[in-house]
């Protein structure tokens, strides 16, 4: 289902077609943004002098949307970006488009091409980055130039936030540009932020590309988990130390994964939309939920991603311990992250993990926490899903299923739910398991023509979000 214009649209939409020049100038845009390494390393620990230059080379890219009048730009937390497009028509209820100018650390280590190259191979260009996230920042604001250059002028209001620390927690970038819309009075139809994207082969049984929306997202809970001891000589050592008794600790969570919730939240609803897309016998199964669910919760726990979708998820990712070779050590710490389903609390979380540890000698110290995020609107009135889905069917025609999902990562957009229900996370770009992997990890890279693909979408969305919609029963008659 979605929605159709109506014949209160404008009377010709510009087409998203681009002159050779301009394909050129938009893929060496992307390249010289991926070549400012605006590495976040920790919260509030920054490269400070990439970051103010990528504020510059954005100016240079990209002087109409700089100069125009109806645009209002800030800077905001001194490095992320807010730019206010007024619309003609302050009837309409506003949007925002979100992504996120800074990049995880890259090592060369591993890389075929040096990560801050952007240098252009076979068609792709590489780099840190060019997935998550600076091909939305460019890709956004690319849109924004060509529709300019084209004399568009939007009807409905429409913010751009570009936060600059979203890698390590958001707090001086987009919580920042929420406090200020909010205390503006901004409320808003929808977000559309990174999330998710067109998942080509993460289901084994499942040969098409989809389009997947992710309409929730994951919280979060940091648990550090400390043991203190007596310290003492190592050649008369006690049956226990801080250490051992902390890594037992650790084993026992790792060992006991949290229960499995496959049939709470989207996922049962996602697997729904998608079971006809797979074939006999997958189809009856995916069609039978009711009769075939404990089946298809083991099936799903098999792989690291879809496991991550149907459960709370535990990693241990520091531990510190000892201080000498002959000495007892007296402290030893951990910390674990979880990734928490959309059905559960960081509360519930916090009592299942005391649960499985039931050693009073293990302390636990919450060291962050978030909830899980709201399942935003994806029905036939939901604006913001019913735009992408259209905007999906125009620029990849070759998708026929678009199913909501949830975000197994964090993204900034949940620093934004004072402004909005509708939250939707969503890249238009086609992405593999081996891509999945080079997001913070190696040789990430997107094709040209991906990129390409992406900007005429937002160039696309931009002018939909200005047509009137009113609901149609069939995708295909759009
Ligand atoms: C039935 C469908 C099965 C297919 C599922 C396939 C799912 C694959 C989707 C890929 C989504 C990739 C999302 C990328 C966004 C990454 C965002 C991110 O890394 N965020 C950080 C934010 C953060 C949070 C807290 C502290 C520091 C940073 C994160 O760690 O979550
Ligand atoms: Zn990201
Ligand atoms: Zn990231």
């Amino acid at each position: 289902k979605g929605l159709r214009d109506t014949e209160h649209q404008r009377a010709s939409p510009i087409p998203s077609q681009f002159s050779q020049e301009e394909r050129v100038t938009m893929k060496e845009s992307l390249k010289g943004a991926i070549q400012i390494p605006t590495v976040s390393f920790n919260p509030g620990e920054f490269n400070t002098t990439a970051l103010a230059e990528f504020g510059e080379y954005i100016h240079k890219v990209f002087p109409t949307v700089f100069r125009t009048s109806f645009i209002q730009h800030e800077v905001v937390g001194e490095y992320s970006h807010l730019f206010t497009v007024q619309g003609s028509d302050p009837s309409l209820q506003p949007y925002m488009l979100l992504a996120h100018i800074d990049v995880v650390p890259a090592p060369d280590q591993g890389w075929e091409v040096p990560p801050f190259s952007g240098l252009e191979r076979d068609g792709f260009i590489y780099g840190r980055g060019t997935l998550d996230n600076k091909n939305s920042v460019m890709a956004i604001l690319q849109a924004l130039e060509l529709l300019l250059i084209r004399n568009y002028i939007p009807r409905r209001t429409f913010f751009i936030a570009l936060g600059h620390d979203e890698e390590v927690s958001g707090a001086h970038g987009a919580q920042k540009i929420s406090a200020l819309l909010q205390a503006r009075g901004v409320q808003l139809a929808f977000i559309v932020d990174e999330g998710s994207f067109i998942l080509d082969g993460f289901i084994p049984s499942l040969k098409t590309p989809f389009a997947m929306v992710s309409v929730s997202e994951k919280g979060s809970l940091d648990l550090m988990l400390e043991v203190n001891m007596t310290p003492g000589h190592s050649s008369a050592p006690p049956k226990e130390t801080s250490i051992g008794i902390l890594a037992a600790a650790v084993s026992r969570l790792e060992q006991t994964p949290m229960p499995n919730m496959f049939g709470s939240g989207p996922l049962k609803m996602t697997l729904q939309q998608l079971a006809n897309e797979f074939s006999f016998p997958a189809n009856v199964i995916f069609n039978n939920l009711w009769l075939f669910w404990p089946l298809v919760s083991r099936l799903m726990e098999r792989e690291d991603i879809t496991n991550a979708l149907v459960r709370t998820t535990t990693a241990v990712t520091m531990f510190k311990a000892g201080i000498k070779v002959n000495v007892i050590p007296p402290v030893a710490q951990a910390t674990v992250n979880f990734r928490i389903h959309p059905a559960q609390t960081v509360q519930e979380v916090l009592k299942l993990a005391k649960d499985i540890v039931v050693d009073d000698r293990v302390q636990f110290h919450v060291l962050e926490s978030f909830e899980p995020l709201p399942v935003s609107p994806f029905d036939d009135q939901a604006l913001g899903y019913q735009l992408i889905r259209q905007t999906i069917q125009s620029i990849f025609p070759e998708i026929n299923i678009v199913v909501p999902g949830t975000c197994i990562a964090q993204t900034d957009s949940r620093l934004y739910t004072n402004l909005t229900t509708g939250i939707y996370r969503f890249n238009p770009v086609y992405l593999q398991p081996q891509d999945f992997r080079s997001i913070h990890g190696i040789n990430e890279r997107i094709s040209v023509q991906a990129y390409e693909s992406q900007v005429k979408f937002i160039f696309e969305f931009i002018q939909n979000a200005d047509t009137e919609q009113r609901p149609v029963s069939h995708l295909h008659e759009l």
